[in-house]
């Protein structure tokens, strides 16, 4: 039996992963030491490997193969836009990506003027405004700290992720427009998905008994 390549997202989202498979009997426990440099970790009973890749890069393995499943947020899927199937809502990480501003943007949003919109995400940002909004926009690329844009006069609004509102909250921003819900999700290889079925369609179904909000 050949080893399965599991590739998971650092940072927020890790932990959650992790505790998930493990509840389906799938321990790394090697993976939860953030002191470590180590970027790979081999299950040997289980026939599975796994490491630790930044947010973007996950669909970039899993659509080359260099990893047959991955776990990351929808945002990275959307705005990567890469060749795989998309399997599973894992029910965490659960978040919205939104349109924020000043209050005083609102009417710019609503009479199609031509604004700035800053943002980590310019690939969602412009299919949600060219395609679903028809509005002609300026797209500036940033790559943090992204409510500072209309604040220091960057851009009149962002498109950026909102889970608790505080970050807009503490700036004096506010949720302008919704454009989708986001949260943690499995990516599968297309050709792994036809090779390694009946075991990638078995570690699926187990993670359906645990996940939350089905
Ligand atoms: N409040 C949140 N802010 C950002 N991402 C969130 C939030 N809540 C859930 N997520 C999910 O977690 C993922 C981001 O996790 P991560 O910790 O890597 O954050 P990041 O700030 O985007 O990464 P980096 O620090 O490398 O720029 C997102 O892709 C999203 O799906
Ligand atoms: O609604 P909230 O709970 O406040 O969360 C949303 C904030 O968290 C994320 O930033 P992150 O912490 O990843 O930092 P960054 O701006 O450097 O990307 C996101 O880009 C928002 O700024």
């Amino acid at each position: 039996m050949r080893y399965l390549t599991i590739a998971l997202t650092k940072g927020r989202l890790a932990e959650k992963t992790l505790d998930m498979l493990e509840q389906i009997g799938i321990t790394c426990e090697e993976m939860r030491d953030k002191s470590s440099r180590k970027l790979i970790f081999v299950n040997e009973e289980l026939k599975l490997r796994f490491f630790l890749a930044k947010g973007p890069d996950v669909p970039t393995y899993v659509e080359y193969g260099a990893a047959d499943i991955g776990v990351t947020g929808k945002d990275i899927i959307l705005e990567e836009g890469r060749k795989l199937y998309e399997v599973m809502d894992l029910g965490f990480g659960k978040c919205r990506m939104c349109v924020c501003g000043p209050e005083s943007a609102r009417e710019l949003l609503h009479n199609n003027q031509l604004i700035r919109v800053a943002t980590k995400y310019p690939n969602i940002a412009k299919d949600y405004f060219y395609n679903q909004k028809h509005q002609t926009v300026e797209l500036i690329k940033l790559n943090g700290s992204i409510e500072l844009a209309p604040i220091v006069g960057l851009s009149e609004v962002i498109v950026d992720i909102v889970e608790t509102g505080s970050t807009l909250r503490e700036n004096g921003l506010k949720v302008l427009e919704e454009v989708c819900p986001l949260s943690a999700r499995m990516v599968v290889n297309q050709v792994s998905m036809k090779m390694e079925g009946e075991r990638i369609h078995k570690l699926i179904s187990d993670l359906r008994n645990v996940v939350i909000d089905k």
